[in-house]
């Protein structure tokens, strides 16, 4: 059995962060972990409040984590302050983790902040280049690049900027910019592009989680980081697919209900 641990934040609605996580790799057929950064209170219309768990608390669930049950990959979401980065950083070195996927969570898809202006630092200097691949979408790719990104050529020449400060892989999610949804894989110098069919549905509540976590999954399961990424894009593509329009807002998608 292959074991991926999620290093993230609860939603209590289910749709995103720890419980959008458990589901996908429920789904993959990997044992799931989960080490709680923060509990949000939300829901698919927004996120009204945020607890944070503090970086000593999750630098003890990560060592009852990799002393015991060590993961074959590494999922990171929400992570909303410096604290809690540098434990972060520090447990993934301390015990030599791998297979890492960072998605830098800085906005939820209903408008709200998740993490700190003050941890952007930490997140930029500390925790991105310890990345096997990091996943932003458009708004946070624009914040790691410093332009704005409209265009194809945009998301290409940003990926560059990113890509060049890392040694790990950039994958920029189109989701937010083209009719297409198609997102851009960047490594080393190299381009590919993933084409993505696009639905149209409003329920998206937990997109970026998702495929972060089937990226996470499939790695562990040893495919490679392109057909990871290829097999992640077709998950995502059929979990949107076969939504299920629950909530008020923004829906959830669908990990494997009547599919
Ligand atoms: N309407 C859609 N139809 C198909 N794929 C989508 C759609 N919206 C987003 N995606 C895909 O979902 C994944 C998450 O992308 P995105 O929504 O940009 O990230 P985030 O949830 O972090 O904002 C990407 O692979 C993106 O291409
Ligand atoms: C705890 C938590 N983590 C992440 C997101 C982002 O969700 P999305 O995948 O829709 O960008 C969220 N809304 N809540």
């Amino acid at each position: 059995m292959k074991k991926v641990l999620t290093i993230a934040g609860s939603d209590c609605s289910g749709g995103a962060g720890i419980q959008a996580d458990l589901k996908t790799m429920m789904a993959h057929g990997v044992y799931g972990m989960s080490v709680i950064t923060a509990l949000t209170a939300q829901n698919t219309t927004g996120v009204y409040g945020v607890l944070d768990a503090g970086g000593d608390f999750v630098g003890k669930q990560m060592d009852c984590v990799f002393t015991d049950i060590f993961p074959d990959s590494i999922k990171i979401g929400m992570v909303s302050n410096s604290d809690t980065i540098k434990v972060i950083a520090g447990k993934l070195k301390e015990y030599g983790g791998r297979n890492i996927v960072i998605d830098p969570v800085m906005v939820s898809t209903s408008g709200c902040a998740l993490m700190s202006p003050e941890a952007m630092d930490a997140l930029i200097g500390i925790l991105l280049p310890m990345g096997d691949v990091i996943t932003p979408n458009i708004p946070e790719a624009q914040k790691l690049c410093g332009f704005s990104i409209k265009s194809r050529d945009d998301m290409t020449r940003a990926a560059q900027v990113i890509g060049s400060n890392i040694a790990g892989s950039v994958l920029i999610k189109g989701g937010h910019l083209t009719e297409t949804a198609d997102d851009l894989l960047y490594t080393q110098g190299e381009i590919r592009w993933f084409k993505g069919e696009r639905v149209a549905t409003e329920n998206t509540h937990g997109t970026g989680c998702t495929l972060s976590s089937a990226i996470a999954s499939n790695l562990a399961l040893g495919y490679s980081l392109a057909d990871s990424v290829a097999r992640a894009k077709d998950y995502i593509t059929g979990a949107l697919r076969d939504g299920m329009n629950i909530g008020q807002g923004n829906g959830p998608l669908n990990h494997g209900w009547n599919r």
